[in-house]
């Protein structure tokens, strides 16, 4: 989006886990966190807010449904860590916030491995319903071993395996969300006394190889109908997927610039191949910002987190993604060396590792010197907002998913230090433009899905915006 002016305009999400640690491994020691409170609503409540008063298009929360047991077989690691253990449900920790918030987007994850899409359909509704438009799904096919042994779901044979079942579970969804009640379908006439027309809500009789579902949708039309697409595909199946189904797909900034450039030009040309255009999906880079009155103060700040950080749980986490254990190789060897002997492709590290040309010791001490981690940006405002603008139009990125060291801290700084100055160069909003998040994210007056988007397909009757 570009203002009246021509200018690039940014998009900022954060991006957060209601969990002890997910991007910010050990700094919960750090005496100002106040991360120990992921449990309390007051706490979250303090982070929409701050969200909101730094513009920014929504707060991201991150799910997973299992321990991962990524280093050595057992769960120690993770429960040491606190990492992404315990975790609290996102769907509610979204909903506690809505009333303290008018305008931030709610983004939420939610596998569709695990529950039928119907009751799914149901809770994204029901929180479309509740921040009057604000809702946004993050999809994943979850891959944590431990999930599907809690859930009691056979193992998929393969990561493309449940992006196919995915596709069946979306398009159940869309049948419910966009094809089951009429716009007009609630009438509400004192007069007569009927509240809903049936003549406007319509069964969806799904069939299909994986589910089934009768509907009509229990639920009366949400805002936004379909919640905002998040998605973050990164293999080529799930690129296929995010290219077809995200509105706003994240990305790793992990790799080697060109391999980077080449992923995010691949995700742009799979989603014109589905019809789409330019403008209707949004790429945004995982970030983080530490700044403050000037450099000196950001590098003080930053030399402070790196001193309560645990790189054991970064480690873990990218593990988990990516199933590289460092530790079962010697320090010396040289990463690539390492990941061909583990039977990686190419392909497979574009996204989480940051150039395969380093040693293992490298790679393993990055997670220590968290400054030093790809798209991790250190300095005076002034200095943080141009290489933010640089490193959008190097990319062609819309914006970026922000990962914050310190809570509450770094928000604040975001919110006093940055957003001022992206707001001075006018590429950034000073007033939401819109009342919905998708509006919040592609203009006023797109309430609603793209008649571009696959789901748009399963729409009933010509819709009143
Ligand atoms: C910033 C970021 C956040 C993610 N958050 C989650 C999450 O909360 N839950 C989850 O199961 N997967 C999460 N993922 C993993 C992605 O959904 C996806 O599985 C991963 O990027 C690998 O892509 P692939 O599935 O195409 O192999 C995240 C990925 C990224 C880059």
């Amino acid at each position: 989006m570009t203002d009246a002016s021509g200018k690039r305009q940014i998009h900022f999400s954060l991006l957060s886990m209601p969990t002890l640690a997910h991007n910010d491994y050990g700094i919960w020691r750090h005496p100002e966190s106040q991360k120990l409170r992921f449990d309390d609503p007051a706490f979250w409540a303090e982070i929409a807010r701050l969200c909101e008063e730094s513009k920014m298009d929504a707060l991201f929360l991150a799910d997973g449904l299992g321990i991962t047991d990524s280093f050595g077989g057992s769960f120690d690691v993770s429960l040491r860590e606190g990492m992404h253990v315990p975790v609290i449900d996102p769907g509610l920790v979204a909903a506690s916030v809505a009333s303290v918030t008018a305008h931030l987007g709610l983004a939420v994850t939610a596998a569709s491995t695990f529950d039928p899409p119907f009751s799914h359909a149901r809770r994204m509704a029901t929180l479309d319903h509740l921040t009057k438009g604000r809702a946004g799904w993050n999809v994943v096919t979850g891959f944590i071993k431990n999930a599907e042994d809690n859930y009691g779901v056979p193992p998929a044979s393969s990561s493309a395996e449940r992006y196919d079942t995915t596709e069946e579970f979306m398009d159940v969804a869309y049948k419910l969300w966009e094809g089951s009640w009429e716009d007009d379908a609630v009438v509400a006439d004192r007069e007569s006394g009927v509240y809903i027309d049936p003549d406007k809500v319509h069964r969806i009789d799904h069939v299909g190889e994986h589910y089934r579902s009768s509907g009509p949708a229990l639920w009366h039309p949400s805002p936004q109908r379909t919640p905002v697409i998040f998605q973050a595909g990164m293999s080529e199946r799930g690129r296929l997927f995010a290219a077809k189904h995200a509105e706003v797909v994240f990305t790793a900034s992990g790799s080697e610039p060109d391999t980077y450039k080449a992923l995010i030009a691949d995700l742009r040309a799979k989603a014109a191949s589905f019809g789409r255009r330019r403008e209707d999906m949004k790429l945004l880079s995982v970030a983080a910002i530490v700044t403050g009155e000037d450099d000196e103060a950001a590098r003080a700040k930053l030399a402070t987190y790196e001193k309560w950080t645990r790189p054991e749980g970064y480690l873990a986490h990218v593990n988990a993604l990516n199933g590289f254990n460092p530790l079962v190789h010697d320090r010396s060897e040289t990463l690539i060396d390492a990941l061909r002997t583990d039977g990686f492709k190419r392909d497979d590290f574009s996204a989480y590792i940051p150039s395969p040309d380093i040693t293992v010791g490298d790679y393993m001490d990055i997670f220590k010197a968290v400054g030093n981690m790809p798209g991790t940006f250190v300095g005076s405002p002034v200095k943080v907002a141009d290489q933010l603008e640089e490193y959008l139009a190097e990319y062609d990125l819309d914006g970026f998913l922000l990962r914050s060291f310190l809570y509450p801290n770094s928000l604040r700084d975001f919110r006093d230090y940055i957003v001022p100055e992206l707001q001075r160069r006018g590429v950034y909003r000073t007033e939401y433009e819109g009342t919905t998040l998708r509006e919040n994210v592609f203009g006023v007056g797109q309430k609603r899905i793209s008649e571009r988007h696959h789901a748009s397909s399963f729409r009933l009757a010509p819709i009143s915006a």
